[in-house]
């Protein structure tokens, strides 16, 4: 049976989950208005709904597997089911009001909190025992402050500067972390969503890892594995020149500049770094 996958169809998430997919091979839109397409060879059909609306239609199980925000799916009390963090669309939840007038969550009893994430402010606020009013807005939710339809806001923050632009700063903790995940039904999920969950996988350990290959001397094999262990060991093959070898290793994209000073410093030569495009591990 073909796999049925909700992908978001514009907003913060859009970009980045239709450029994962067609990494991991699929094919996908190119027209945005396009709102459903059916990749035959993959035998895969793709639909474009909105993000808010995902985790509804995945946790009914009308569709097989989704991709949306994590506050998302929380906010929609939707029974599917967190497969895999996809690292983008990274945000947090927060209260936010006026500079200066709000330091902690004990400060909303009684107050009017705009938001557009009812589900989730609700339940934290039940969580906390505090009693406030909850009004739902669409978006833009940093503006009804200031046009006094609310005292406070519930919304996601990223770079901080929406909030700024009102006049607005967080305050008490951070509500929830949110990213793009990867979502399933609940119930019976299809078996070959097994290959398009370790596809995209693939994609996502080949963006957080890259390939090193060095040359260097035998005796000093063991300095340079140190440094560099690889996911099982290094691959080692002889080298033309009598005494060396020719070393290649995975390792993670953060810190594989610094990685290869410290090789060069254990004596490694012709370091070389190149990107992985897919990898099934
Ligand atoms: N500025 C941002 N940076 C990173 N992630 C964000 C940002 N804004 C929203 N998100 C995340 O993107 C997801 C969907 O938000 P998005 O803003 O795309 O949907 P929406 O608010 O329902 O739609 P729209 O803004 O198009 O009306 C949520 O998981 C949210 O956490
Ligand atoms: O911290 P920042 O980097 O400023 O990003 C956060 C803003 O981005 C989102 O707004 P969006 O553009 O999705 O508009 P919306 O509020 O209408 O959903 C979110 O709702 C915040 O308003
Ligand atoms: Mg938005």
């Amino acid at each position: 049976m073909t796999l049925r996958i909700a992908v978001p169809n514009k907003g913060a998430l859009s970009q980045a989950a239709t450029e994962i997919l067609r990494e991991s091979g699929y094919r996908q839109r190119s027209d945005s208005k396009e709102l459903a397409l059916v990749d035959s060879e993959n035998d895969v059909e793709f639909f474009y709904l909105r993000p808010r609306d995902i985790a509804l239609y995945v946790g009914e199980g009308t569709l097989d597997a989704g991709i949306t925000g994590r506050d998302l799916l929380l906010d929609s009390g939707a029974k599917a089911v967190e497969v895999m963090n996809l690292g983008f669309g990274r945000s947090r939840f927060h209260f936010a009001g006026p500079i200066g007038r709000y330091t902690s969550l004990d400060d909303l009893q009684g107050l009017r909190i705009a938001t557009s994430y009812v589900g989730v402010v609700e339940d934290h606020l039940f969580r906390h025992g505090i009693d406030a009013t909850v009004t739902r807005l669409d978006g833009a939710v940093e503006t009804s402050v200031q046009l006094g339809v609310a005292d406070v806001i519930a919304d996601v923050v990223e770079t901080g500067s929406t909030l700024r632009a009102a006049g607005l700063e967080t305050f008490g903790e951070v509500i929830l972390d949110s990213q793009a995940v990867l979502i399933t039904r609940s119930d019976k999920v299809p078996d070959d969503f097994e290959i398009f969950r370790r596809r995209v996988e693939g994609v996502l350990v080949a963006r957080s890892f890259v390939m090193m290959d060095y040359d260097i001397e035998q005796s000093r094999l063991d300095a340079a594995t140190e440094l560099a262990p690889g996911r099982e060991g290094p691959t080692i093959s002889p080298l033309g020149k009598p005494g060396w070898v020719a070393v290649r290793v995975m390792v993670p994209r953060a810190g594989s500049q610094r990685l290869m000073d410290d090789l060069w410093s254990v004596g490694a030569r012709a370091i070389l770094l190149t990107d992985i495009h897919a990898c099934r591990l």
